[in-house]
């Protein structure tokens, strides 16, 4: 039974996946919350769209669970899929129909289509429907594409790599299309290789690495943390304590020969008057991007230090947990 109570509109428990020997999914636990913008991301074969397709029930989890709005796509994968609109990251097309019959056709195939809302969105991509999709080009296709998923009013909306092929400029209408649907209150999960996209447009952003969910991220969390790295103008190479008073705001301090490495959490402000009496020059502070965590998660690394605030535990890696 659907449950609108619940603040998760997916859930996955323990969801495991295998094709045969192989596990393209293995025990993964996660939920996306209604309203949000929930990114997925992952090297190539991470198992995104095992994932996606799981929760749509075109796959059958080997094992675990999963929900969306409450109903289990293993059991009526029709119902949970009269919820969702889905961009697949290989869309096929018609190709002897013209852009404006598919989209006809498509708003008039979904319970929650929108006709309307189709043609609008295909204003904005600047596409001309009145070609056929044969002799469209491919980032053409995929502005069809979108045009056909974005027009249904479902409460979920799931994309697959949704500016793939596309130049900057369509690619940033993409990401306002994506934050305008939010705005009406859908949820919107969306897989993207691309950091900026998901650095701009997420709330939250879970890392797959073969199979395994290895890390869950708040990007408001992300960006209230900072590296600040400087060289030292002391001849020691003593270590400088963390004043008691910022314990809460500085996740940990490391030292490589005269290289400094101050890791922050939270508002900068109260840090900047402490460095300021700090023996050190050439400072250098930098948001700690999503770009230093995908590269330590794709690498099987043990992530840089990003303590929870409220935590004065020295510079030491974990690898493992919510970020
Ligand atoms: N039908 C299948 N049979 C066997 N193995 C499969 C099948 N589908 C996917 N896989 C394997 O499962 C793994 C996960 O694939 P999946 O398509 O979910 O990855 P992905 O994260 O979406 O990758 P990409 O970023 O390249 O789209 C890959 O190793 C893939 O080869």
């Amino acid at each position: 039974m659907p449950d609108p109570e619940s603040g998760d509109l997916v859930r996955c428990e323990h969801l495991t996946k295998r094709y045969g020997d192989f596990t393209a999914l293995s025990d993964c636990t996660l939920n996306v919350r209604r309203g949000e913008v929930f990114g997925l991301l992952g090297p190539n074969g991470a198992g995104k769209t095992t994932l996606i397709r799981t929760l749509l029930g075109y796959l059958y989890p080997t094992s675990g669970r999963c929900s969306i709005d409450g109903l289990d796509p293993a059991d009526d994968p029709v119902e949970v899929r009269r919820q969702v609109s889905y961009l697949p990251g290989d869309a096929r097309l018609p190709r002897h129909m013209r852009g404006k019959g598919l989209l006809d056709f498509f708003a008039e195939m979904h319970p929650l289509g929108d006709r309307e809302r189709s043609f609008a969105v295909a204003d904005q991509l600047e596409l001309d429907l009145t070609r056929r999709v044969a002799f469209m080009s491919t980032g053409m296709r995929q502005k069809l594409a979108l045009a056909v998923v974005l027009g249904p009013r479902t409460p979920l909306l799931i994309l697959d790599e949704p500016t793939a092929n596309l130049d900057p400029t369509v690619r940033a209408t993409v990401l306002d299309l994506v934050s305008s649907e939010q705005a009406t209150g859908r949820t919107v999960m969306f897989s993207s290789h691309v950091l900026s996209e998901i650095e701009q447009t997420c709330d939250r952003v879970a890392f797959l690495r073969k199979g395994h969910l290895a890390h869950e991220l708040a990007l408001e969390d992300l960006f209230q943390r900072h590296r600040v790295t400087a060289r030292r103008t002391d001849a020691t190479s003593s270590e400088i304590p963390i004043p008691v008073e910022l314990a809460e705001w500085i996740g940990g301090i490391s030292q490589t020969d005269n290289r400094i490495q101050i890791s922050t959490a939270g508002d900068l402000a109260p840090v900047l008057p402490w460095l300021a009496t700090l023996p050190i020059e050439q400072v250098r502070i930098e948001p700690l991007g999503l770009h230093a965590i995908y590269q330590s998660v794709h690498m099987g690394e043990e992530l840089p230090q990003l303590q929870p605030q409220g935590s004065s535990e020295t510079d030491s890696p974990k690898s493992e947990g919510v970020l």
